[in-house]
């Protein structure tokens, strides 16, 4: 029944293909594949034996790409039958020298002769020559011998491979098939050389190498035989039981580490190996290997793959480092052996703790407990394209230590376009001053209501100066970008873990000290007023400097990982230029964001 119900949904499928081939689409369809349809619609027997064959089929035969491919062939093949298909001359190198030649000794030569004096120099053009005369002359690079004929009738099927060696790296590794010792090939890189040529693939057995047998070699061994061989490579493979899926993964990450191959003792291969910064932008195409992902850096014109680390292997090995850091038993870095289930259990000690500002205006969240803000091990982050939404703005954060000109740089921001630019007023339990209005400055709130609302984690940040309260309600953030305007936030670092989320999609932008001595000079040049100093009525001691620089590399080591851009303040100026740049591309650009995000 149910072949019967397949075989009467297959020739339906087939009858409308053929249908619509009759009836004319624009399309203009083949004679022959018209054909073909008709006889397998009127031939059940011939019908493909799942669905998922009919579906191909289908698809294949209605493709408008087989049809242009038909369409080419046909032309070639009357081309070819009718003699008009061939070069006119096979040395037209030597017709563009003489051109150039005779052009060059014409004393007054019209605009259309410098022209053609000129594009006959360019080397594209004199590449498509180079070519045209290759192609002409038949000239054919890599001659290939003949495969050879002498494959036992005996042997289990086998393919023989001929490939040419090049600058170029195969683009695949080998390994020792553990449960039988032969040699396989263990991983094939993406758009590489073997990828490309489609013959080999993950777990093909490799028989012989350029007619030496590699039964019982090492890796090793047959490394070197490549290493020896010159020109053409002809590899015997018995191919893979079934041909593992190399179609390419979409997934985008964000890198949150600097990777060296080269320096890296795990990687099977350094020659494979993809190097990347902390920041980078990683398309990865394959996540078929537990331990080894094969990546491209985003916007790489380059089409083979790279070999990286996989999340799980760089979260053991940034695990492994940190146990030697703190002079704990490691956990072995086995990178052979299944992956045990990764606890993050360590918290580094970190040697660089700024000690906090002592008299601190406001002293937001107080606890300054941040030690376990590391506890989550940055590796990749999965990312995608997030494209501005008119009228809805993504709120700028400004992040930065204590003193570095957060403020400063806010301010100039909002003075640019104050209708556009908001700031959300603080919430205070402190009584109103004489001239104060609710609204303006603060929002005056009793202590019970205040505490209620940070208890309900309604304040993405909030701290106590003087026994009064003082804070920021994410509710007011929202406000502004509901309202369409762009929020323009300066919070305490820690403010972060709760800003950074899928509903407000902050872009956030560290404001980085430059070295100390830049950063003395800098600001006493101007006279600028410490942020430590209650009244603001004095210069930066040389100690609230050091602070500001320690405090700084402890937020880089704790939250760099969610920067989107990094500014330095070193001339005001710059710094507020750049600023304005990076603003304007949030509103005007796609940008890369936690994936999260946009779905
Ligand atoms: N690049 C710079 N060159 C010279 N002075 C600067 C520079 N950036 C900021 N300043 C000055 O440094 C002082 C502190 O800046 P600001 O108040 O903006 O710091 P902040 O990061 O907001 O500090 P806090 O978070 O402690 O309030 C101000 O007087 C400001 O004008």
């Amino acid at each position: 029944m149910q072949n019967y119900v397949r075989e009467e949904k297959a020739r339906i499928e087939l009858f409308k293909m053929s249908e619509v081939m009759a009836n004319g689409t624009n399309i203009k369809w083949d004679p022959v594949l018209s054909r073909l349809l008709t006889s397998l619609r009127n031939n059940s027997g011939n019908l493909p034996s799942t669905e998922e064959d009919l579906s191909f089929l289908s698809d294949l035969l209605q493709s408008k790409e087989l049809h242009a491919l038909v369409n080419v062939h046909n032309k070639i093949i009357s081309n070819g039958a009718s003699g008009t298909f061939f070069p006119m001359l096979s040395t037209s190198m030597h017709v563009m020298v003489d051109v150039l030649e005779e052009l060059a000794s014409v004393p007054h030569a019209s605009d259309e002769c410098r022209e053609l004096f000129y594009l006959l120099q360019k080397p594209n053009i004199q590449g498509v020559l180079c070519a045209h005369d290759a192609v002409a002359q038949k000239d054919y690079y890599p001659h290939l011998p003949e495969i050879p004929p002498d494959v036992d009738e005996e042997e289990e099927t086998v393919k023989i491979v001929q490939l040419v060696k090049s600058n170029e790296p195969l683009g695949a590794t080998i390994k020792t098939d553990e449960a039988t010792g032969k040699i396989i090939i263990a991983r094939v890189m993406h758009g590489g050389a073997a990828d490309r040529s489609g013959l080999i693939h993950v777990g093909d057995e490799v028989v012989e190498v350029n007619n030496i047998n590699v039964e019982g070699k090492t890796p090793n061994d047959v490394l070197s035989i490549l290493q020896n061989s010159e020109g053409t490579i002809t590899f015997k493979l018995v191919p893979a039981d079934g041909k593992l899926n190399l179609r390419e993964s979409k997934v985008r990450v964000r890198a949150h580490f600097n990777y060296n191959a080269e320096t890296d003792q795990y990687i099977p291969c350094k020659e494979a190996g993809l190097n990347f910064e902390k920041g980078d932008i990683l398309h990865i195409v394959s996540q078929d290997d537990a331990y080894w992902w094969q990546a491209r850096k985003e916007g790489d014109r380059n089409m083979r793959a790279g070999l990286i680390p996989s999340r799980a292997l760089q979260e053991r090995r940034i695990i492994h480092e940190r146990s030697q850091a703190n002079n704990e038993e490691p956990e072995p870095l086995c990178v052979g052996s299944p992956l045990p289930v990764l606890t993050c259990n360590q918290s580094p000690k970190s040697s660089h703790c700024a000690s906090g500002p002592k008299t601190k205006k406001i002293m937001y969240d107080t606890t300054e407990n941040d030690d376990f803000d590391r506890e989550h091990i940055p590796t990749y982050e999965e990312v995608a394209k997030l494209y501005p939404r008119p009228g809805i703005y993504r709120p700028i954060v400004l992040i930065g230590a204590p003193g570095i000109g957060r403020n400063e740089l806010k301010r100039r921001l909002i003075d640019t376009n104050p209708v556009k630019y908001k700031t959300p007023i603080p919430f205070t339990s402190r009584p109103v001053r004489p001239g104060e209005v609710d609204g303006k400055e603060y929002f005056f709130v009793s202590r019970e209501h205040m505490e209620e609302d940070i208890e309900a984690n309604k304040f993405m940040e909030y701290g106590e100066y003087k026994g009064n309260l003082y804070g920021t309600s994410t509710e007011s953030v929202k406000a502004i970008i509901s309202s369409g305007h762009v929020c323009i936030l300066n919070p305490h670092y820690q403010a972060l873990k709760i800003l950074r989320n899928p509903e407000l999609k902050p872009y956030i932008i560290y404001i980085k000290p430059p070295p100390l001595e830049e950063l003395k000079e800098t600001r006493n040049a101007v006279h600028a007023r410490s942020t430590f100093d209650v009244n603001n009525s004095r210069g930066f001691t040389d100690e609230e400097f050091s602070d500001i620089i320690k405090s700084a590399q402890r937020i880089e080591f704790l939250y760099d990982h969610f920067f989107d851009a990094t500014i330095v303040n070193a001339d005001l100026a710059v710094a507020f230029s750049q600023i304005l740049q990076k603003v304007s591309s949030v509103e005007t650009e796609p940008l890369w964001v936690p994936a999260s995000w946009v779905q």
